[in-house]
Protein backbone atom coordinates (compact mmCIF):
# COMPACT_ATOMS: atom_id res chain seq x y z
CA UNK A 1 0.00 0.00 0.00
CA UNK A 2 2.74 2.64 -0.40
CA UNK A 3 2.06 5.76 -1.55
CA UNK A 4 -1.72 5.76 -0.67
CA UNK A 5 -2.58 8.64 1.91
CA UNK A 6 -4.29 7.88 4.66
CA UNK A 7 -7.40 10.14 4.19
CA UNK A 8 -11.07 9.29 3.16
CA UNK A 9 -11.56 8.70 -0.47
CA UNK A 10 -8.10 9.03 -0.97
CA UNK A 11 -6.68 7.84 -4.74
CA UNK A 12 -4.93 4.13 -4.74
CA UNK A 13 -2.03 3.45 -7.31
CA UNK A 14 -3.54 0.79 -9.00
CA UNK A 15 -6.94 0.45 -7.63
CA UNK A 16 -9.38 -2.84 -8.65
CA UNK A 17 -12.44 -1.18 -7.02
CA UNK A 18 -13.64 2.60 -7.87
CA UNK A 19 -16.76 3.83 -6.37
CA UNK A 20 -18.49 7.06 -6.86
CA UNK A 21 -21.50 8.70 -4.88
CA UNK A 22 -23.11 5.45 -3.85
CA UNK A 23 -26.23 5.71 -2.03
CA UNK A 24 -29.26 3.56 -0.38
CA UNK A 25 -32.15 4.13 1.56
CA UNK A 26 -34.88 2.32 3.15
CA UNK A 27 -37.76 4.87 3.73
CA UNK A 28 -36.25 7.41 5.64
CA UNK A 29 -33.00 6.46 6.60
CA UNK A 30 -29.67 6.79 4.55
CA UNK A 31 -27.64 2.83 5.03
CA UNK A 32 -24.61 3.87 2.47
CA UNK A 33 -23.52 7.37 1.60
CA UNK A 34 -20.13 7.00 0.22
CA UNK A 35 -18.82 9.92 -1.56
CA UNK A 36 -16.12 7.99 -2.92
CA UNK A 37 -13.83 4.77 -2.31
CA UNK A 38 -11.10 3.03 -4.13
CA UNK A 39 -9.82 -0.36 -3.17
CA UNK A 40 -5.96 -1.25 -4.05
CA UNK A 41 -5.15 -4.31 -6.16
CA UNK A 42 -3.98 -7.39 -4.57
CA UNK A 43 -4.60 -5.87 -0.46
CA UNK A 44 -6.38 -7.30 1.94
CA UNK A 45 -8.82 -4.13 2.64
CA UNK A 46 -10.96 -4.05 5.85
CA UNK A 47 -14.90 -2.92 5.76
CA UNK A 48 -15.01 -1.70 9.38
CA UNK A 49 -17.46 -0.02 11.78
CA UNK A 50 -20.38 -0.31 14.29
CA UNK A 51 -23.57 -2.67 13.94
CA UNK A 52 -25.44 -0.95 11.44
CA UNK A 53 -22.93 1.71 9.60
CA UNK A 54 -24.05 0.34 6.28
CA UNK A 55 -21.17 -2.73 5.55
CA UNK A 56 -23.67 -5.56 4.42
CA UNK A 57 -25.55 -2.75 2.68
CA UNK A 58 -22.61 -1.47 0.87
CA UNK A 59 -21.44 -5.29 -0.05
CA UNK A 60 -25.10 -6.38 -1.84
CA UNK A 61 -25.10 -3.13 -3.38
CA UNK A 62 -21.67 -3.08 -4.89
CA UNK A 63 -22.45 -7.11 -5.77
CA UNK A 64 -25.55 -6.33 -7.78
CA UNK A 65 -27.62 -8.50 -5.01
CA UNK A 66 -29.23 -4.83 -3.67
CA UNK A 67 -30.15 -1.47 -5.96
CA UNK A 68 -28.14 1.91 -5.15
CA UNK A 69 -30.57 4.69 -5.73
CA UNK A 70 -27.47 6.80 -6.75
CA UNK A 71 -24.30 5.86 -7.40
CA UNK A 72 -21.28 4.66 -10.38
CA UNK A 73 -18.54 2.05 -10.27
CA UNK A 74 -16.02 0.30 -11.83
CA UNK A 75 -14.37 -2.91 -11.14
CA UNK A 76 -10.87 -3.49 -13.29
CA UNK A 77 -12.20 -0.47 -15.45
CA UNK A 78 -15.93 -1.72 -16.52
CA UNK A 79 -18.90 -0.20 -15.60
CA UNK A 80 -20.15 -2.46 -12.49
CA UNK A 81 -23.02 -0.41 -11.41
CA UNK A 82 -26.57 -2.11 -12.58
CA UNK A 83 -25.18 -5.27 -13.46
CA UNK A 84 -27.19 -8.07 -12.24
CA UNK A 85 -25.64 -10.13 -9.54
CA UNK A 86 -24.79 -13.37 -11.49
CA UNK A 87 -22.85 -10.96 -13.80
CA UNK A 88 -20.92 -9.43 -11.12
CA UNK A 89 -19.62 -12.32 -10.73
CA UNK A 90 -18.90 -13.75 -13.54
CA UNK A 91 -17.10 -11.07 -14.11
CA UNK A 92 -14.49 -11.40 -10.72
CA UNK A 93 -16.44 -9.36 -8.34
CA UNK A 94 -17.26 -12.50 -5.78
CA UNK A 95 -19.12 -12.09 -2.21
CA UNK A 96 -19.30 -14.96 -0.13
CA UNK A 97 -23.03 -15.78 1.66
CA UNK A 98 -23.49 -18.07 4.61
CA UNK A 99 -24.73 -20.84 3.59
CA UNK A 100 -28.87 -21.17 3.21
CA UNK A 101 -31.01 -23.64 4.60
CA UNK A 102 -31.38 -25.75 1.13
CA UNK A 103 -27.52 -25.40 0.81
CA UNK A 104 -26.78 -27.08 3.74
CA UNK A 105 -29.06 -30.43 2.97
CA UNK A 106 -26.71 -30.83 -0.13
CA UNK A 107 -23.17 -32.55 0.15
CA UNK A 108 -20.30 -30.31 0.18
CA UNK A 109 -19.41 -31.23 -3.48
CA UNK A 110 -22.66 -30.64 -4.65
CA UNK A 111 -22.29 -26.52 -3.07
CA UNK A 112 -18.57 -26.39 -4.81
CA UNK A 113 -20.28 -27.50 -8.08
CA UNK A 114 -23.74 -25.38 -7.68
CA UNK A 115 -20.98 -22.43 -7.53
CA UNK A 116 -19.76 -23.32 -10.52
CA UNK A 117 -19.24 -21.11 -13.35
CA UNK A 118 -21.92 -21.36 -16.60
CA UNK A 119 -24.50 -23.48 -15.14
CA UNK A 120 -26.31 -23.08 -17.92
CA UNK A 121 -26.70 -26.29 -19.30
CA UNK A 122 -29.61 -26.16 -20.52
CA UNK A 123 -28.85 -23.49 -22.56
CA UNK A 124 -26.96 -26.24 -24.85
CA UNK A 125 -28.78 -28.22 -27.48
CA UNK A 126 -27.66 -30.80 -29.86
CA UNK A 127 -25.05 -33.30 -29.71
CA UNK A 128 -22.14 -30.50 -29.82
CA UNK A 129 -23.67 -28.37 -26.62
CA UNK A 130 -24.16 -31.92 -24.46
CA UNK A 131 -20.48 -32.63 -25.44
CA UNK A 132 -19.17 -28.87 -24.53
CA UNK A 133 -21.41 -29.44 -21.15
CA UNK A 134 -19.63 -32.67 -20.48
CA UNK A 135 -16.50 -31.08 -20.74
CA UNK A 136 -17.56 -28.01 -18.62
CA UNK A 137 -18.77 -30.55 -16.14
CA UNK A 138 -15.85 -32.36 -15.38
CA UNK A 139 -13.76 -29.38 -15.29
CA UNK A 140 -15.78 -27.78 -13.07
CA UNK A 141 -15.69 -31.04 -10.65
CA UNK A 142 -11.57 -31.23 -10.77
CA UNK A 143 -11.71 -27.48 -9.94
CA UNK A 144 -14.17 -28.20 -6.84
CA UNK A 145 -12.12 -31.40 -6.16
CA UNK A 146 -8.99 -28.91 -6.02
CA UNK A 147 -10.14 -26.22 -4.07
CA UNK A 148 -11.78 -29.18 -1.54
CA UNK A 149 -8.20 -30.15 -0.66
CA UNK A 150 -6.56 -26.75 -0.60
CA UNK A 151 -9.60 -25.93 2.23
CA UNK A 152 -9.12 -29.43 3.29
CA UNK A 153 -12.71 -30.53 3.18
CA UNK A 154 -11.58 -33.30 0.65
CA UNK A 155 -12.15 -35.92 3.18
CA UNK A 156 -16.27 -34.38 3.44
CA UNK A 157 -17.12 -34.07 -0.04
CA UNK A 158 -20.33 -36.04 0.54
CA UNK A 159 -20.88 -35.38 3.74
CA UNK A 160 -24.35 -32.97 3.86
CA UNK A 161 -23.17 -29.50 4.54
CA UNK A 162 -25.32 -29.25 7.22
CA UNK A 163 -22.77 -31.24 9.22
CA UNK A 164 -19.62 -29.10 9.29
CA UNK A 165 -18.40 -27.01 11.99
CA UNK A 166 -19.37 -23.29 12.22
CA UNK A 167 -15.34 -22.98 11.14
CA UNK A 168 -15.93 -25.54 8.09
CA UNK A 169 -18.43 -23.89 6.69
CA UNK A 170 -16.60 -20.62 6.65
CA UNK A 171 -13.92 -22.49 4.88
CA UNK A 172 -16.76 -24.13 2.38
CA UNK A 173 -18.19 -20.45 1.77
CA UNK A 174 -14.95 -19.38 0.79
CA UNK A 175 -14.03 -22.21 -1.30
CA UNK A 176 -17.90 -21.73 -3.13
CA UNK A 177 -16.75 -18.18 -3.80
CA UNK A 178 -13.08 -19.66 -5.64
CA UNK A 179 -14.90 -21.31 -8.08
CA UNK A 180 -15.26 -18.85 -10.62
CA UNK A 181 -11.70 -17.71 -10.22
CA UNK A 182 -12.61 -14.29 -8.60
CA UNK A 183 -10.14 -11.50 -9.42
CA UNK A 184 -11.42 -9.70 -5.76
CA UNK A 185 -13.62 -11.92 -2.88
CA UNK A 186 -15.79 -9.95 -0.56
CA UNK A 187 -16.12 -12.16 2.80
CA UNK A 188 -18.42 -11.29 5.04
CA UNK A 189 -17.34 -11.88 8.79
CA UNK A 190 -15.09 -14.58 7.63
CA UNK A 191 -14.40 -15.26 11.41
CA UNK A 192 -17.85 -14.93 12.95
CA UNK A 193 -18.86 -18.67 14.62
CA UNK A 194 -15.48 -20.28 14.13
CA UNK A 195 -13.35 -21.75 16.98
CA UNK A 196 -10.25 -21.38 17.78
CA UNK A 197 -8.76 -24.04 16.32
CA UNK A 198 -9.86 -23.02 13.03
CA UNK A 199 -9.18 -19.08 12.89
CA UNK A 200 -5.59 -19.47 12.42
CA UNK A 201 -6.37 -21.77 9.06
CA UNK A 202 -8.80 -19.14 7.95
CA UNK A 203 -6.22 -16.11 8.01
CA UNK A 204 -4.01 -18.06 6.39
CA UNK A 205 -6.08 -19.06 3.70
CA UNK A 206 -6.94 -15.43 3.57
CA UNK A 207 -3.43 -14.14 3.53
CA UNK A 208 -2.63 -16.67 0.64
CA UNK A 209 -5.08 -15.50 -1.62
CA UNK A 210 -3.83 -12.12 -1.22
CA UNK A 211 -0.64 -13.38 -1.76
CA UNK A 212 -1.67 -15.67 -5.05
CA UNK A 213 -2.84 -12.02 -6.46
CA UNK A 214 -6.83 -11.93 -5.64
CA UNK A 215 -7.84 -8.55 -3.64
CA UNK A 216 -9.57 -9.41 -0.37
CA UNK A 217 -12.20 -6.88 0.73
CA UNK A 218 -13.91 -7.96 4.13
CA UNK A 219 -16.46 -7.48 6.33
CA UNK A 220 -15.08 -8.45 10.39
CA UNK A 221 -16.01 -6.99 13.68
CA UNK A 222 -12.91 -8.74 15.33
CA UNK A 223 -10.26 -6.25 16.03
CA UNK A 224 -7.29 -8.84 16.43
CA UNK A 225 -7.95 -9.81 13.27
CA UNK A 226 -8.62 -7.05 11.67
CA UNK A 227 -5.47 -5.31 12.62
CA UNK A 228 -3.40 -8.48 12.17
CA UNK A 229 -4.10 -8.96 8.76
CA UNK A 230 -5.38 -5.84 6.81
CA UNK A 231 -2.95 -4.22 4.70
CA UNK A 232 -5.49 -1.48 4.65
CA UNK A 233 -8.75 -0.62 6.55
CA UNK A 234 -11.58 1.58 5.53
CA UNK A 235 -14.29 3.26 8.53
CA UNK A 236 -18.04 3.29 7.99
CA UNK A 237 -20.09 5.17 10.27
CA UNK A 238 -23.87 6.02 9.63
CA UNK A 239 -23.05 4.83 5.92
CA UNK A 240 -20.45 7.19 5.80
CA UNK A 241 -16.93 6.76 5.20
CA UNK A 242 -15.38 8.62 8.36
CA UNK A 243 -11.46 7.28 7.75
CA UNK A 244 -9.71 5.16 5.88
CA UNK A 245 -5.71 4.36 6.53
CA UNK A 246 -3.07 1.55 7.54
CA UNK A 247 -3.91 -0.49 11.04
CA UNK A 248 -1.56 1.88 12.60
CA UNK A 249 -3.40 5.15 11.41
CA UNK A 250 -6.67 3.71 12.10
CA UNK A 251 -5.46 2.72 15.90
CA UNK A 252 -4.42 6.10 16.34
CA UNK A 253 -7.32 8.36 14.87
CA UNK A 254 -9.57 10.10 17.55
CA UNK A 255 -12.45 9.60 15.28
CA UNK A 256 -12.34 6.21 14.87
CA UNK A 257 -11.78 5.70 18.50
CA UNK A 258 -14.88 7.62 18.92
CA UNK A 259 -17.26 6.15 16.77
CA UNK A 260 -16.18 2.65 16.90
CA UNK A 261 -13.13 1.63 19.14
CA UNK A 262 -14.35 2.90 22.00
CA UNK A 263 -12.57 1.63 25.43
CA UNK A 264 -11.95 -0.97 23.75
CA UNK A 265 -9.06 0.50 21.99
CA UNK A 266 -5.74 -1.43 22.00
CA UNK A 267 -7.23 -4.08 24.72
CA UNK A 268 -6.82 -7.78 23.66
CA UNK A 269 -9.89 -9.39 22.17
CA UNK A 270 -11.68 -10.72 25.70
CA UNK A 271 -13.34 -13.11 23.91
CA UNK A 272 -10.96 -14.81 22.22
CA UNK A 273 -11.31 -16.82 19.05
CA UNK A 274 -14.88 -17.86 20.63
CA UNK A 275 -18.39 -17.50 18.93
CA UNK A 276 -20.21 -15.19 17.22
CA UNK A 277 -21.38 -13.53 20.42
CA UNK A 278 -17.49 -13.54 22.08
CA UNK A 279 -16.95 -11.50 17.92
CA UNK A 280 -19.40 -8.87 18.62
CA UNK A 281 -17.80 -7.88 22.04
CA UNK A 282 -15.89 -5.16 21.19
CA UNK A 283 -18.55 -3.33 19.63
CA UNK A 284 -20.43 -0.16 20.85
N1 LIG B 1 -33.63 -4.40 3.74
C1 LIG B 1 -33.59 -3.41 4.63
N2 LIG B 1 -34.71 -2.74 4.96
C2 LIG B 1 -34.69 -1.74 5.87
N3 LIG B 1 -33.58 -1.33 6.52
C3 LIG B 1 -32.43 -1.97 6.24
C4 LIG B 1 -32.37 -3.05 5.29
N4 LIG B 1 -31.09 -3.48 5.23
C5 LIG B 1 -30.38 -2.73 6.08
N5 LIG B 1 -31.19 -1.82 6.69
C6 LIG B 1 -30.76 -0.80 7.66
O1 LIG B 1 -29.66 -0.13 7.10
C7 LIG B 1 -28.67 0.15 8.09
C8 LIG B 1 -27.34 -0.47 7.68
O2 LIG B 1 -27.46 -1.88 7.86
P1 LIG B 1 -26.29 -2.88 7.48
O3 LIG B 1 -26.82 -4.26 7.75
O4 LIG B 1 -25.78 -2.57 6.15
O5 LIG B 1 -25.19 -2.51 8.57
P2 LIG B 1 -23.88 -3.32 8.99
O6 LIG B 1 -22.79 -2.32 9.13
O7 LIG B 1 -23.66 -4.43 8.04
O8 LIG B 1 -24.29 -3.88 10.42
P3 LIG B 1 -23.81 -5.20 11.23
O9 LIG B 1 -22.40 -4.96 11.65
O10 LIG B 1 -24.75 -5.22 12.39
O11 LIG B 1 -23.99 -6.37 10.32
C9 LIG B 1 -29.24 -0.36 9.40
O12 LIG B 1 -29.85 0.71 10.08
C10 LIG B 1 -30.25 -1.39 8.96
O13 LIG B 1 -31.29 -1.52 9.91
Amino acid sequence: MSGAEPAVGSGKADPILRADGVRRSFGGLTAVDVDHLEVQRGTITALIGPNGAGKSTLFNVLTGFDRADAGEWTFQGRKFNGLAGHKVAQRGMVRTFQLTKALTRLTVLENMLLAAPGQRGERFFGAFGRWMWTGQEAANRERALELLARFKLDAKKDDIAGSLSGGQRKLLEMARSLMVEPAMVMLDEPMAGVNPALVQSLLEHITSLRDEGTTVLFVEHDMDVIMGISDWIVVLAQGQVIAEGRPADIRSNQQVIDAYLGAHHDEPDAGGAGDEGDRKEGQP
